[in-house]
């Protein structure tokens, strides 16, 4: 290679991997699998050492690559937060064991192997035992403060348990989204028509990086912590470490395991190599590290990694196979995704033939053409998706893939709303599977619940033109249905009582069943409680809206616009006729415990510390108060919360209605 080659390709690299880890850190995106990324980089650090008059001053080779964010305060590292170096191969390992053992003179060395577990690095701050602060890894020099985000992570301690901690050390680990839950949040996402996150790690470290700590607890993050730091540590070896955060209640995953030789360590990653199928969570490799403290501090770090660390990573398994074509599948909300047909390839123990393709922008990104040969990769994501194509080995005359322009089932021109990654058939009432897919939502086991109702018989109902929408549902006679293919009586009876059950379905189920978009199962629930009545929530203006717990600006927009559809109104009259719920049913048992609030109303906004909002609106009711919605002269309270929005506060001073705190609040009920 001559001077002038490595040049360009090092300019070039050192380009892309910027690219690259700006999409990863800030947009939480991978472009690329991590893999191809860590070669990349190898590759640009070869380069480097051969040709070091070409290296940039910040590349990314010296640096560790996340970024701090401006939506959050940065604070800077007592002690800077590293990297770790990383390899896919035995020898590398062998030859990691050889450097730490030539930098301490031939001593003897104990390993600790651990999981390397896929989310995103925190470190949290302890003073007094108690939890003060939890900064990102950010660029390692500084992160940035997202305290209110972790303190929503249930198995993050506030309190340290037993005593004897130091009065100020910080601790260190990785924040993780379970892979059952992210699961759930998915099929929550696939509900109200939203595409699913990618994968779990990209998913934790967008969702800590939120702004609003409520969406933040509704997605149960988990953490492990592996790293204990600060002045004054009595410790000798980092296992004497882990063991004293577990005892003061820090999580600690007991998975970690000291070895004293490199067969032990070797063990340990054929062990977790096929173990790791069974955890609740994602880890991309393990982490090997030097026990002793002592003999840690002597071998030091480099600019980006501890030379005392190394991480052995698995790689993703990826196959390689050719691109049939891509078809468009319309959903019940009317959004197409394009899904890439495979020529069927074995991936992991499975024949895979399909992989999504996200969407437009995806298929634009990936410069997909008919016959091209794809690599298939099965990362965190239940559905392969194509991580590479070989454009190289691609044809002349090879045909471009674009995205559809009008709706592969009905004709209509699609259509694309600003801010959003999705196109959309309008068409909502005469598109085959929007009809027959909100249909399919309302009779779902976690919706009504109509299981005598399957997609086929979906299918029959409304080519026979009986089922046009959900209200048709309560229309249908035995008569008609025993006409259809494959109904006796028996069956029709059945059938018509599944129906006639489900009228007994408690509102927020109704409320989830009928398809508004954005509204899932939770989101129902939570404007049910809140707003008590279909009509109330009718009612309601994008202010009193928004004031819902945990609804947003999103939500909110599109149950007005549901509401202002005149096709849904009917609809929703007509299955009121039929005897559906449309109030919520509170619970007889909720007891009155006592009177001390008896003629006096409130208006609940803001975010609490103690209680949940819902748990207010109890105990007010259980001590004889009222809830209202909204402010006026007769609202004998408001109690306020953090986050209260500045236009209700504003109303209550110019009402003279008088403003209560929790603490307030609780004293009043004797709690
Ligand atoms: N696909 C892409 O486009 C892309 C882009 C940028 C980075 N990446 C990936 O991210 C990596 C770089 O990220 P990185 O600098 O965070 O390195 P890394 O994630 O490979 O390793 C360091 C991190 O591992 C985590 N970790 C998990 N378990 C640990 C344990 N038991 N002990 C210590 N640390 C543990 C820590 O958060 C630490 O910061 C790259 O190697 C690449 O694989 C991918
Ligand atoms: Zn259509």
């Amino acid at each position: 290679m001559t001077a002038d080659e490595a040049k360009i390709e090092i300019e070039n690299l050192t380009k892309e991997i910027n690219s690259l880890n700006e999409a990863y850190y800030q947009r939480h995106e991978s472009k690329v699998s991590d893999f191809d990324f860590d070669m990349m980089l190898k590759r640009l650090q070869q380069l480097e050492n051969e040709f070091p008059q070409f290296k940039d001053p910040h590349s990314p080779t010296t640096r560790v690559g996340g970024t701090v964010n401006k939506n959050f305060k940065s604070v800077k590292h007592e002690y800077p937060m590293l990297s770790l170096a990383n390899t896919y191969t035995d020898e590398e390992i062998f030859e990691f064991d050889k450097r730490v053992r030539k930098g301490l003179a031939e001593e003897k060395v104990e390993y600790v192997c651990e999981l390397k577990f896929d989310g995103v690095a925190i470190s949290l701050i302890y003073e007094e035992g108690k939890l003060t602060q939890a900064i990102t890894r950010g660029d390692g020099v500084q992160g940035d403060d997202v305290t209110d985000n972790v303190k929503t992570i249930r198995n993050i301690p506030l309190k340290l348990k037993g005593e004897g901690w130091p009065q100020k050390f910080e601790v260190r680990g990785e924040i993780l989204l379970p892979l059952a839950e992210f699961e759930r949040i998915n099929k929550e996402r696939e509900d109200i028509g939203e595409a699913p996150l990618a994968n779990p790690r990209n998913a934790a470290s967008g969702t800590i990086k939120m702004q609003d700590s409520s969406i933040v607890a509704q997605r149960r993050l988990d953490c492990y912590l592996y790293n204990l730091l600060g002045e004054n540590l009595t410790v000798p070896s980092h296992s004497n470490a882990l063991a004293l955060l577990e005892s003061w209640g820090v999580p600690v995953s007991p998975t970690y395991k000291t070895c004293g030789s490199l067969e032990g360590v070797k063990a340990y990653i054929q062990h977790w190599e096929n173990e790791r199928q069974n955890l609740p969570v994602e880890i991309d490799g393990i982490v090997i590290k030097v026990n002793d403290l002592n003999q840690r501090a002597e071998l030091g770090n480099t600019s980006k990694n501890p030379r005392w660390a190394i991480a052995y990573k698995y790689q993703a398994e990826k196959a390689m196979t050719r691109l049939d074509k891509v078809t468009f599948q319309v959903g019940r909300t009317g959004a197409v995704t394009p899904v890439a047909n495979l020529e069927p390839v074995e991936l992991a123990g499975t024949i895979v033939k399909r992989a999504s393709l996200y969407n437009a922008d995806e298929i634009e990104r990936l410069d997909l053409h008919i016959d091209d040969q794809v690599y298939v990769e099965k990362g965190g994501e239940i559905i392969p998706k194509i991580t590479g194509v070989l454009a190289d080995q691609r044809s002349k005359n090879a045909v471009k893939i674009n995205f559809v322009s009008n709706c592969p089932e009905c004709g209509t021109a699609l259509v694309r709303k600003e801010g959003e990654v999705n196109y959309y058939c309008p068409n909502e009432n005469g598109c085959e599977p929007q009809i027959k897919g909100k249909i399919e939502h309302f009779v779902q086991r976690r919706a009504m619940n109509i299981m005598s109702l399957g997609s086929r018989t979906i299918n029959a109902l409304h080519k026979a033109g009986l089922v046009d929408n959900i209200a048709d549902l309560y229309e249908l006679k035995a008569d008609d249905i025993l006409k259809l293919e494959g109904f006796k009586e028996q069956s029709t009876a059945k059938l018509l009582q599944g129906i006639e059950d489900s009228k007994q379905m408690p509102f927020e189920i109704v409320l989830f069943a009928v398809g508004i978009r954005f509204v899932g199962k939770t989101v129902a629930e939570k404007l049910a409680i809140h707003f008590e009545t279909l009509e109330q929530l009718q009612k309601a203006t994008f202010e009193e809206l928004i004031e819902a717990p945990e609804i947003g600006e999103k939500i909110a927009n599109s149950v007005l616009e549901y509401f202002a559809e005149e096709n849904n109104l009917s609809m929703l009259n007509r299955l009121k006729s039929y005897g559906l719920n449309f109030e919520i049913q509170r619970s007889e048992e909720a007891e009155q415990v006592g009177t001390s609030l008896e003629g006096l109303s409130f208006v609940i906004s803001g975010v609490f510390e103690k209680y949940s909002r819902d748990e207010l609106k109890d105990l007010i009711k259980n001590n004889g108060g009222k809830v209202v919605s909204a402010l006026s002269s007769k609202v004998s309270f408001l109690l306020a919360g953090d986050k209260m929005g500045p236009s209700k506060l504003a109303k209550a001073e110019k009402l003279g209605t008088k403003i209560i705190s929790e603490n307030e609040f609780l004293e009043k009920i004797g709690l």
